[in-house]
Protein backbone atom coordinates (compact mmCIF):
# COMPACT_ATOMS: atom_id res chain seq x y z
CA UNK A 1 0.00 0.00 0.00
CA UNK A 2 1.44 3.35 -0.94
CA UNK A 3 0.51 6.41 1.25
CA UNK A 4 1.23 10.16 -0.92
CA UNK A 5 0.13 13.50 -0.44
CA UNK A 6 -1.88 13.39 -3.62
CA UNK A 7 -3.37 9.92 -5.63
CA UNK A 8 -1.54 9.33 -8.88
CA UNK A 9 -5.25 11.20 -10.69
CA UNK A 10 -6.59 14.49 -9.36
CA UNK A 11 -10.37 15.00 -9.67
CA UNK A 12 -11.45 17.42 -12.04
CA UNK A 13 -14.70 19.22 -12.21
CA UNK A 14 -16.07 20.27 -15.19
CA UNK A 15 -18.09 23.37 -15.89
CA UNK A 16 -21.05 21.17 -16.56
CA UNK A 17 -21.08 19.68 -13.14
CA UNK A 18 -19.37 16.09 -14.41
CA UNK A 19 -15.77 15.08 -12.99
CA UNK A 20 -13.11 13.01 -14.72
CA UNK A 21 -9.99 11.92 -13.11
CA UNK A 22 -6.62 13.07 -14.81
CA UNK A 23 -2.99 12.36 -14.41
CA UNK A 24 -1.64 14.16 -10.99
CA UNK A 25 2.04 16.31 -11.31
CA UNK A 26 5.50 15.82 -11.04
CA UNK A 27 7.66 12.90 -10.47
CA UNK A 28 6.44 10.86 -7.84
CA UNK A 29 3.21 9.99 -9.27
CA UNK A 30 5.71 9.39 -12.60
CA UNK A 31 7.62 6.73 -10.55
CA UNK A 32 5.17 5.22 -8.32
CA UNK A 33 2.07 4.83 -10.48
CA UNK A 34 3.04 1.93 -12.91
CA UNK A 35 4.78 0.02 -9.84
CA UNK A 36 1.71 0.09 -8.06
CA UNK A 37 -0.15 -0.68 -11.13
CA UNK A 38 1.82 -3.89 -11.68
CA UNK A 39 1.91 -5.07 -8.31
CA UNK A 40 -2.14 -4.27 -7.85
CA UNK A 41 -0.96 -2.75 -5.11
CA UNK A 42 -3.68 0.22 -3.33
CA UNK A 43 -2.95 4.08 -2.83
CA UNK A 44 -4.04 6.18 -0.25
CA UNK A 45 -3.94 10.27 -1.31
CA UNK A 46 -5.44 13.34 -1.68
CA UNK A 47 -7.91 13.49 -4.63
CA UNK A 48 -6.30 17.40 -5.59
CA UNK A 49 -9.74 19.45 -4.78
CA UNK A 50 -11.54 20.72 -1.54
CA UNK A 51 -13.82 19.28 0.35
CA UNK A 52 -14.62 15.72 -2.23
CA UNK A 53 -15.60 13.28 0.93
CA UNK A 54 -15.37 10.21 -1.75
CA UNK A 55 -15.58 6.34 -1.20
CA UNK A 56 -13.05 4.12 -2.18
CA UNK A 57 -12.36 3.43 -6.08
CA UNK A 58 -10.98 1.52 -8.33
CA UNK A 59 -9.31 3.33 -11.36
CA UNK A 60 -7.73 1.97 -14.32
CA UNK A 61 -7.08 -1.23 -11.93
CA UNK A 62 -5.72 0.67 -9.50
CA UNK A 63 -7.18 0.86 -5.84
CA UNK A 64 -7.39 4.45 -4.59
CA UNK A 65 -8.56 5.55 -0.68
CA UNK A 66 -9.07 9.26 -1.29
CA UNK A 67 -8.28 11.03 1.60
CA UNK A 68 -10.54 14.28 2.17
CA UNK A 69 -8.80 17.75 2.47
CA UNK A 70 -10.78 21.17 3.04
CA UNK A 71 -10.01 24.48 1.26
CA UNK A 72 -8.25 25.98 4.78
CA UNK A 73 -6.39 22.04 5.10
CA UNK A 74 -5.26 23.21 1.64
CA UNK A 75 -4.00 26.69 2.83
CA UNK A 76 -2.76 25.23 6.12
CA UNK A 77 -1.67 22.43 5.71
CA UNK A 78 -0.63 21.95 1.79
CA UNK A 79 0.45 24.98 -0.11
CA UNK A 80 1.39 26.46 3.69
CA UNK A 81 3.73 24.06 6.37
CA UNK A 82 4.27 21.64 3.25
CA UNK A 83 4.97 24.23 0.22
CA UNK A 84 6.37 27.66 2.32
CA UNK A 85 7.82 25.60 4.95
CA UNK A 86 9.29 22.33 4.42
CA UNK A 87 9.96 22.94 0.51
CA UNK A 88 12.38 26.01 0.84
CA UNK A 89 14.20 24.48 3.80
CA UNK A 90 14.53 21.32 2.33
CA UNK A 91 15.49 23.13 -0.97
CA UNK A 92 18.24 25.47 0.18
CA UNK A 93 16.30 28.14 1.74
CA UNK A 94 16.09 29.27 -2.01
CA UNK A 95 13.39 31.23 -0.74
CA UNK A 96 12.48 32.13 2.72
CA UNK A 97 10.72 29.82 5.05
CA UNK A 98 7.94 30.60 6.89
CA UNK A 99 7.12 29.51 10.51
CA UNK A 100 3.35 29.42 11.24
CA UNK A 101 1.84 27.69 14.36
CA UNK A 102 -1.34 27.40 13.02
CA UNK A 103 -0.10 26.05 9.40
CA UNK A 104 2.14 23.58 11.58
CA UNK A 105 -1.55 22.11 13.65
CA UNK A 106 -2.96 21.75 10.00
CA UNK A 107 0.36 19.62 9.41
CA UNK A 108 -0.51 17.19 12.56
CA UNK A 109 -4.13 16.92 12.19
CA UNK A 110 -3.88 16.20 8.45
CA UNK A 111 -1.12 13.43 9.12
CA UNK A 112 -3.31 11.65 11.78
CA UNK A 113 -5.81 12.03 9.05
CA UNK A 114 -3.55 10.32 6.42
CA UNK A 115 -2.55 8.10 9.13
CA UNK A 116 -6.19 7.25 10.11
CA UNK A 117 -6.93 6.28 6.72
CA UNK A 118 -3.93 3.94 6.62
CA UNK A 119 -4.86 1.83 9.40
CA UNK A 120 -8.29 1.53 7.98
CA UNK A 121 -7.67 0.13 4.87
CA UNK A 122 -4.21 -1.89 5.35
CA UNK A 123 -4.73 -5.59 5.42
CA UNK A 124 -3.06 -7.58 8.95
CA UNK A 125 0.80 -7.43 8.67
CA UNK A 126 0.77 -5.23 5.23
CA UNK A 127 3.45 -3.41 4.53
CA UNK A 128 2.81 0.14 3.66
CA UNK A 129 5.20 2.88 2.19
CA UNK A 130 4.66 6.17 3.23
CA UNK A 131 5.72 9.11 0.61
CA UNK A 132 7.33 12.67 0.81
CA UNK A 133 7.85 15.37 3.19
CA UNK A 134 4.14 15.93 3.27
CA UNK A 135 3.65 12.98 5.62
CA UNK A 136 6.47 12.73 7.89
CA UNK A 137 4.45 12.06 10.75
CA UNK A 138 2.56 9.15 9.63
CA UNK A 139 5.21 6.32 10.01
CA UNK A 140 5.28 7.26 13.94
CA UNK A 141 1.27 7.77 14.13
CA UNK A 142 0.57 4.71 12.00
CA UNK A 143 3.11 2.59 14.21
CA UNK A 144 0.76 3.21 17.17
CA UNK A 145 -2.04 2.84 15.82
CA UNK A 146 -0.96 -0.55 13.92
CA UNK A 147 2.16 -2.33 15.16
CA UNK A 148 1.96 -5.49 12.78
CA UNK A 149 2.64 -2.94 9.92
CA UNK A 150 5.78 -3.01 8.07
CA UNK A 151 6.29 0.69 7.19
CA UNK A 152 8.74 2.37 4.86
CA UNK A 153 9.14 5.86 4.77
CA UNK A 154 10.82 7.57 1.05
CA UNK A 155 11.75 11.20 1.33
CA UNK A 156 11.88 12.37 -2.46
CA UNK A 157 12.97 15.54 -2.26
CA UNK A 158 16.94 16.70 -0.29
CA UNK A 159 17.11 15.98 3.26
CA UNK A 160 18.85 19.15 4.88
CA UNK A 161 22.37 19.37 6.36
CA UNK A 162 21.86 20.15 10.05
CA UNK A 163 22.43 23.98 10.01
CA UNK A 164 19.12 24.32 7.89
CA UNK A 165 17.14 21.74 9.44
CA UNK A 166 17.85 23.10 12.86
CA UNK A 167 15.52 26.42 12.04
CA UNK A 168 12.55 24.49 11.97
CA UNK A 169 10.67 25.15 15.54
CA UNK A 170 9.06 21.46 15.13
CA UNK A 171 12.32 19.50 14.03
CA UNK A 172 12.03 17.20 17.24
CA UNK A 173 9.00 16.09 16.10
CA UNK A 174 9.79 15.14 12.47
CA UNK A 175 12.72 13.61 13.16
CA UNK A 176 10.27 11.32 15.72
CA UNK A 177 7.59 11.36 13.18
CA UNK A 178 10.18 9.42 10.86
CA UNK A 179 11.90 7.55 13.09
CA UNK A 180 8.30 5.70 13.30
CA UNK A 181 9.33 3.62 10.23
CA UNK A 182 11.10 0.32 9.78
CA UNK A 183 13.28 1.73 6.39
CA UNK A 184 13.58 5.59 6.08
CA UNK A 185 15.03 5.93 2.41
CA UNK A 186 16.58 9.26 0.85
CA UNK A 187 17.61 9.84 -3.09
CA UNK A 188 21.15 10.13 -1.93
CA UNK A 189 23.70 8.90 0.91
CA UNK A 190 24.55 12.43 2.32
CA UNK A 191 20.49 12.90 3.06
CA UNK A 192 20.91 9.69 4.82
CA UNK A 193 24.15 10.94 6.29
CA UNK A 194 21.95 14.23 7.62
CA UNK A 195 19.58 12.48 9.22
CA UNK A 196 21.34 9.78 10.65
CA UNK A 197 23.07 13.06 12.54
CA UNK A 198 19.77 14.57 13.60
CA UNK A 199 18.24 11.34 14.44
CA UNK A 200 21.81 11.46 17.04
CA UNK A 201 21.56 15.15 18.02
CA UNK A 202 17.58 15.98 18.32
CA UNK A 203 16.09 12.67 18.82
CA UNK A 204 18.82 11.32 21.34
CA UNK A 205 18.99 7.66 19.38
CA UNK A 206 21.95 5.63 19.24
CA UNK A 207 23.09 5.26 15.80
CA UNK A 208 25.66 3.67 13.28
CA UNK A 209 28.57 6.04 12.58
CA UNK A 210 29.85 4.42 9.16
CA UNK A 211 29.38 6.23 5.78
CA UNK A 212 25.87 4.93 4.54
CA UNK A 213 26.19 3.39 0.30
CA UNK A 214 23.83 3.71 -2.28
CA UNK A 215 21.71 0.60 -2.16
CA UNK A 216 24.14 -0.62 0.13
CA UNK A 217 26.00 -0.28 4.10
CA UNK A 218 22.47 1.34 5.77
CA UNK A 219 22.72 3.06 8.24
CA UNK A 220 20.50 1.72 11.95
CA UNK A 221 19.04 3.98 14.02
CA UNK A 222 17.86 2.32 17.57
CA UNK A 223 14.76 3.18 18.75
CA UNK A 224 14.01 1.43 22.08
CA UNK A 225 13.47 -2.08 20.97
CA UNK A 226 13.10 -1.18 17.67
CA UNK A 227 16.13 -1.04 14.76
CA UNK A 228 15.39 1.52 12.13
CA UNK A 229 17.10 1.31 9.03
CA UNK A 230 18.07 4.42 6.68
CA UNK A 231 19.60 4.18 3.17
CA UNK A 232 20.06 5.68 -0.18
CA UNK A 233 17.98 4.37 -3.06
CA UNK A 234 17.97 6.94 -5.83
CA UNK A 235 15.11 6.65 -8.08
CA UNK A 236 14.66 6.54 -11.65
CA UNK A 237 12.45 6.08 -14.43
CA UNK A 238 10.72 2.86 -16.54
CA UNK A 239 13.42 3.40 -18.71
CA UNK A 240 12.31 0.52 -20.55
CA UNK A 241 9.26 1.24 -21.58
CA UNK A 242 10.19 5.21 -22.46
CA UNK A 243 12.76 3.76 -24.97
CA UNK A 244 10.40 1.68 -26.58
CA UNK A 245 8.03 4.39 -26.95
CA UNK A 246 10.71 6.82 -28.25
CA UNK A 247 11.20 4.22 -31.25
CA UNK A 248 7.77 4.15 -32.42
CA UNK A 249 7.07 6.06 -35.72
CA UNK A 250 4.22 8.06 -35.04
CA UNK A 251 6.51 9.67 -32.24
CA UNK A 252 9.27 9.96 -34.40
CA UNK A 253 7.23 11.54 -37.32
CA UNK A 254 5.59 14.04 -34.34
CA UNK A 255 9.40 15.42 -33.33
CA UNK A 256 10.00 15.76 -37.19
CA UNK A 257 6.64 17.66 -37.18
CA UNK A 258 7.65 19.66 -34.19
CA UNK A 259 11.27 21.02 -35.80
CA UNK A 260 9.15 22.25 -38.92
CA UNK A 261 6.71 24.15 -36.67
CA UNK A 262 9.60 25.44 -35.01
CA UNK A 263 11.26 26.52 -38.40
CA UNK A 264 13.79 23.88 -38.68
CA UNK A 265 15.90 25.78 -36.59
CA UNK A 266 19.80 24.27 -36.13
CA UNK A 267 19.45 23.91 -32.50
CA UNK A 268 16.42 23.67 -30.20
CA UNK A 269 16.67 23.90 -26.85
CA UNK A 270 14.14 22.56 -24.49
CA UNK A 271 13.01 22.78 -20.61
CA UNK A 272 10.35 20.65 -19.20
CA UNK A 273 9.56 21.21 -15.35
CA UNK A 274 6.68 22.29 -12.93
CA UNK A 275 7.12 26.09 -12.70
CA UNK A 276 8.94 26.27 -9.32
CA UNK A 277 11.79 28.35 -8.13
CA UNK A 278 13.58 25.49 -7.20
CA UNK A 279 14.24 24.44 -11.46
CA UNK A 280 16.14 27.03 -12.28
CA UNK A 281 14.01 28.37 -15.09
CA UNK A 282 15.25 31.64 -14.62
CA UNK A 283 18.41 30.85 -14.82
CA UNK A 284 18.54 29.31 -18.57
CA UNK A 285 16.98 32.52 -19.39
CA UNK A 286 19.33 34.65 -18.04
CA UNK A 287 22.24 32.24 -19.46
CA UNK A 288 20.54 32.38 -22.61
CA UNK A 289 20.30 35.98 -22.48
CA UNK A 290 23.77 36.85 -22.11
CA UNK A 291 24.83 34.47 -24.90
CA UNK A 292 22.73 35.84 -27.50
CA UNK A 293 23.49 39.65 -26.07
CA UNK A 294 27.54 38.58 -26.46
CA UNK A 295 26.84 36.88 -30.23
CA UNK A 296 27.90 33.53 -28.36
CA UNK A 297 24.27 32.39 -30.06
CA UNK A 298 22.44 33.39 -33.02
CA UNK A 299 18.99 34.00 -32.73
CA UNK A 300 18.15 33.08 -36.39
CA UNK A 301 19.07 29.37 -35.71
CA UNK A 302 18.53 28.49 -32.23
CA UNK A 303 15.37 28.28 -30.63
CA UNK A 304 14.08 27.63 -27.04
CA UNK A 305 10.96 25.63 -26.24
CA UNK A 306 10.08 26.19 -21.93
CA UNK A 307 7.31 23.91 -21.27
CA UNK A 308 6.23 24.29 -17.47
CA UNK A 309 3.25 22.99 -15.84
CA UNK A 310 1.42 25.19 -13.32
CA UNK A 311 2.23 24.34 -10.02
CA UNK A 312 1.40 25.66 -6.45
CA UNK A 313 -0.40 28.31 -8.11
CA UNK A 314 -1.48 30.18 -4.76
CA UNK A 315 1.60 30.17 -2.94
CA UNK A 316 3.11 33.78 -3.12
CA UNK A 317 6.81 32.57 -4.40
CA UNK A 318 5.52 30.97 -6.87
CA UNK A 319 2.95 33.80 -8.17
CA UNK A 320 6.15 36.02 -8.29
CA UNK A 321 8.67 33.56 -10.01
CA UNK A 322 6.05 32.92 -12.95
CA UNK A 323 5.98 36.70 -13.01
CA UNK A 324 9.79 37.55 -13.49
CA UNK A 325 10.03 34.54 -16.24
CA UNK A 326 7.62 35.62 -18.07
CA UNK A 327 9.26 38.65 -17.74
CA UNK A 328 12.24 37.50 -18.91
CA UNK A 329 10.62 35.23 -21.97
CA UNK A 330 8.87 38.72 -22.97
CA UNK A 331 12.25 41.15 -22.99
CA UNK A 332 14.06 38.13 -24.83
CA UNK A 333 11.31 38.07 -27.85
CA UNK A 334 11.54 41.61 -27.57
CA UNK A 335 14.79 41.88 -28.34
CA UNK A 336 15.66 39.04 -30.59
CA UNK A 337 12.27 37.36 -32.19
CA UNK A 338 11.13 38.31 -35.63
CA UNK A 339 7.62 38.18 -36.40
CA UNK A 340 6.58 34.36 -36.46
CA UNK A 341 9.83 33.38 -35.71
CA UNK A 342 9.99 33.81 -31.40
CA UNK A 343 13.90 32.86 -29.51
CA UNK A 344 12.02 31.23 -26.77
CA UNK A 345 8.47 29.05 -26.92
CA UNK A 346 6.75 29.17 -23.55
CA UNK A 347 3.92 26.61 -23.06
CA UNK A 348 2.18 27.40 -19.29
CA UNK A 349 0.05 24.18 -19.29
CA UNK A 350 0.25 20.51 -18.75
CA UNK A 351 1.71 18.61 -21.66
CA UNK A 352 0.43 14.99 -22.68
CA UNK A 353 3.01 12.32 -22.33
CA UNK A 354 3.42 11.32 -26.26
CA UNK A 355 4.01 15.21 -26.80
CA UNK A 356 6.50 14.87 -24.28
CA UNK A 357 8.42 12.04 -25.79
CA UNK A 358 7.91 13.66 -29.23
CA UNK A 359 9.98 17.22 -27.40
CA UNK A 360 12.66 14.90 -25.87
CA UNK A 361 13.40 13.09 -29.58
CA UNK A 362 13.17 16.65 -31.33
CA UNK A 363 15.55 18.47 -28.80
CA UNK A 364 18.94 18.98 -29.20
CA UNK A 365 19.70 20.14 -26.14
CA UNK A 366 18.31 19.48 -22.79
CA UNK A 367 17.94 22.20 -20.25
CA UNK A 368 17.90 20.79 -16.41
CA UNK A 369 19.37 23.48 -14.30
CA UNK A 370 17.87 23.61 -10.87
CA UNK A 371 19.53 25.30 -8.18
CA UNK A 372 18.77 22.12 -6.29
CA UNK A 373 16.38 18.92 -6.82
CA UNK A 374 15.85 15.80 -4.74
CA UNK A 375 15.82 13.67 -8.53
CA UNK A 376 14.47 15.31 -11.39
CA UNK A 377 13.48 12.99 -13.56
CA UNK A 378 13.33 14.57 -16.70
CA UNK A 379 16.91 14.11 -16.95
CA UNK A 380 16.61 10.36 -17.36
CA UNK A 381 13.62 10.64 -19.03
CA UNK A 382 15.63 12.60 -22.13
CA UNK A 383 18.14 10.49 -22.17
CA UNK A 384 15.96 7.57 -22.35
CA UNK A 385 14.18 8.73 -25.35
CA UNK A 386 17.44 9.58 -26.97
CA UNK A 387 18.20 5.52 -28.82
CA UNK A 388 19.82 7.54 -31.99
CA UNK A 389 22.53 8.42 -29.23
CA UNK A 390 21.35 12.47 -30.24
CA UNK A 391 21.15 15.35 -28.53
CA UNK A 392 22.98 17.05 -25.19
CA UNK A 393 21.88 16.98 -21.80
CA UNK A 394 23.11 20.20 -19.53
CA UNK A 395 22.88 18.90 -15.96
CA UNK A 396 22.82 21.00 -12.61
CA UNK A 397 25.56 20.14 -10.22
CA UNK A 398 22.53 20.47 -7.59
CA UNK A 399 20.16 17.63 -8.90
CA UNK A 400 20.27 14.09 -7.50
CA UNK A 401 20.40 12.74 -10.89
CA UNK A 402 23.77 14.56 -11.33
CA UNK A 403 25.49 11.86 -8.91
CA UNK A 404 24.54 9.34 -11.39
CA UNK A 405 24.93 11.15 -14.95
CA UNK A 406 28.42 12.04 -15.07
CA UNK A 407 28.67 12.27 -18.88
CA UNK A 408 25.88 15.08 -19.10
CA UNK A 409 27.21 18.45 -19.76
CA UNK A 410 27.53 19.72 -15.42
CA UNK A 411 27.16 23.15 -14.76
CA UNK A 412 26.75 25.15 -11.70
CA UNK A 413 23.65 27.09 -11.97
CA UNK A 414 25.11 29.44 -9.13
CA UNK A 415 27.74 30.57 -11.22
CA UNK A 416 25.86 31.98 -14.28
CA UNK A 417 29.66 32.04 -16.14
CA UNK A 418 30.05 28.55 -16.06
CA UNK A 419 26.05 27.56 -16.70
CA UNK A 420 26.81 30.02 -19.83
CA UNK A 421 29.86 27.86 -21.05
CA UNK A 422 28.19 24.76 -20.44
CA UNK A 423 25.22 25.46 -22.55
CA UNK A 424 27.84 26.88 -25.88
CA UNK A 425 29.81 23.40 -25.04
CA UNK A 426 26.52 21.49 -25.18
CA UNK A 427 25.31 23.56 -28.29
CA UNK A 428 28.23 22.82 -29.97
CA UNK A 429 29.47 19.36 -29.43
CA UNK A 430 30.65 17.06 -32.26
CA UNK A 431 28.56 14.23 -33.32
CA UNK A 432 30.83 11.80 -31.91
CA UNK A 433 31.42 13.85 -28.57
CA UNK A 434 27.23 13.69 -28.07
CA UNK A 435 27.62 10.16 -29.13
CA UNK A 436 30.15 9.17 -26.70
CA UNK A 437 28.10 11.07 -23.53
CA UNK A 438 24.83 9.70 -24.58
CA UNK A 439 25.81 5.89 -25.07
CA UNK A 440 27.65 6.28 -21.83
CA UNK A 441 24.37 7.94 -20.28
CA UNK A 442 22.15 5.63 -21.50
CA UNK A 443 23.69 2.77 -19.90
CA UNK A 444 23.18 4.20 -16.94
CA UNK A 445 19.81 4.59 -17.09
CA UNK A 446 18.51 1.76 -18.99
CA UNK A 447 20.36 -0.58 -16.38
CA UNK A 448 19.22 1.59 -13.13
CA UNK A 449 15.11 1.84 -13.74
CA UNK A 450 12.74 2.42 -11.59
CA UNK A 451 11.78 -1.80 -10.79
CA UNK A 452 15.50 -2.03 -9.70
CA UNK A 453 14.69 1.31 -7.51
CA UNK A 454 11.30 0.08 -5.93
CA UNK A 455 12.83 -3.56 -5.43
CA UNK A 456 15.58 -2.51 -3.55
CA UNK A 457 14.31 -0.06 -1.48
CA UNK A 458 11.17 -3.01 -0.56
CA UNK A 459 13.70 -5.62 -0.80
CA UNK A 460 15.47 -3.69 2.16
CA UNK A 461 11.84 -3.06 4.06
CA UNK A 462 11.31 -6.57 3.91
CA UNK A 463 14.36 -7.36 5.93
CA UNK A 464 14.01 -4.67 8.13
CA UNK A 465 10.44 -5.13 8.78
CA UNK A 466 8.58 -6.23 11.75
CA UNK A 467 10.05 -9.82 11.38
CA UNK A 468 13.51 -8.40 10.32
CA UNK A 469 14.60 -6.36 13.90
CA UNK A 470 17.88 -6.93 15.27
CA UNK A 471 19.57 -5.09 18.20
CA UNK A 472 22.46 -2.75 16.69
CA UNK A 473 26.40 -4.54 17.01
CA UNK A 474 27.85 -3.04 19.55
CA UNK A 475 30.51 -1.69 17.40
CA UNK A 476 28.34 0.40 15.59
CA UNK A 477 26.90 2.16 18.93
CA UNK A 478 26.75 5.85 18.72
O1 LIG B 1 2.06 17.50 -5.68
P1 LIG B 1 2.64 18.82 -6.13
O2 LIG B 1 2.73 19.81 -5.01
O3 LIG B 1 1.92 19.35 -7.34
O4 LIG B 1 4.15 18.55 -6.62
C1 LIG B 1 4.51 17.51 -7.51
C2 LIG B 1 5.57 16.60 -6.89
O5 LIG B 1 6.78 17.35 -6.80
C3 LIG B 1 7.88 16.81 -6.06
O6 LIG B 1 8.58 15.81 -6.80
C4 LIG B 1 9.80 15.22 -6.34
O7 LIG B 1 9.80 13.86 -6.65
C5 LIG B 1 10.51 13.43 -7.83
C6 LIG B 1 10.50 11.90 -7.84
O8 LIG B 1 11.21 11.39 -6.74
C7 LIG B 1 11.92 13.96 -7.84
O9 LIG B 1 12.57 13.56 -9.05
C8 LIG B 1 11.90 15.48 -7.73
O10 LIG B 1 13.25 15.93 -7.63
C9 LIG B 1 11.09 15.95 -6.53
O11 LIG B 1 10.94 17.35 -6.61
C10 LIG B 1 7.37 16.34 -4.71
O12 LIG B 1 8.43 15.79 -3.97
C11 LIG B 1 6.20 15.38 -4.81
O13 LIG B 1 5.72 15.05 -3.51
C12 LIG B 1 5.08 16.09 -5.56
O14 LIG B 1 4.03 15.15 -5.79
C1 LIG C 1 6.30 19.72 -17.47
C2 LIG C 1 5.69 18.34 -17.48
C3 LIG C 1 6.29 17.31 -16.79
N1 LIG C 1 5.74 16.06 -16.82
C4 LIG C 1 6.39 14.98 -16.07
O1 LIG C 1 6.49 15.33 -14.70
C5 LIG C 1 7.61 14.65 -14.10
C6 LIG C 1 8.48 15.64 -13.38
O2 LIG C 1 9.36 14.95 -12.51
P1 LIG C 1 10.72 15.56 -11.95
O3 LIG C 1 11.31 14.53 -11.08
O4 LIG C 1 11.59 16.01 -13.06
O5 LIG C 1 10.31 16.86 -11.10
P2 LIG C 1 9.12 17.20 -10.05
O6 LIG C 1 8.63 15.91 -9.49
O7 LIG C 1 8.07 17.91 -10.81
O8 LIG C 1 9.76 18.06 -9.03
C7 LIG C 1 8.35 13.97 -15.24
O9 LIG C 1 7.95 12.60 -15.28
C8 LIG C 1 7.82 14.72 -16.47
O10 LIG C 1 7.89 13.97 -17.67
C9 LIG C 1 4.59 15.81 -17.52
O11 LIG C 1 4.10 14.63 -17.56
N2 LIG C 1 3.98 16.83 -18.22
C10 LIG C 1 4.50 18.09 -18.21
O12 LIG C 1 3.91 19.01 -18.84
Amino acid sequence: MVVANRLPVDLERLPDGTTRWKRSPGGLVTALEPILRSNKGAWVGWAGVADAELDPVVEDGLELYPVPLSAGEIAEYYEGFSNATLWPLYHDVIVKPEYDRQWWNSYVQVNRRFAEATSNAAAEGATVWIQDYQLQLVPKMLRMLRPDLTIGFFLHIPFPPVELFMQLPWRTEIVEGLLGADLIGFHLPGGAQNFLYLARRLAGQQTSRGTVGVRSKLGVVQVGFRTVRVGAFPISIASGVLDEQSRRKAIRDRAKQIRKELGNPKHIMLGVDRLDYTKGIDIRLDALYELLQEKRIDPEDTVMVQLATPSRERVESYVQMRGSIEQTVSRINGEYAQVGRPVVHYIHRPIPRDELIAFFVAADVMLVTPLRDGMNLVAKEYVACRSDLGGALLLSEFTGAAAELRQAYLCNPHDLDNTKDAMEQALNQTREEGRRRMRALRRQVLAHDVDRWAKSFLEALGRSGVAGSALLPPTDRG
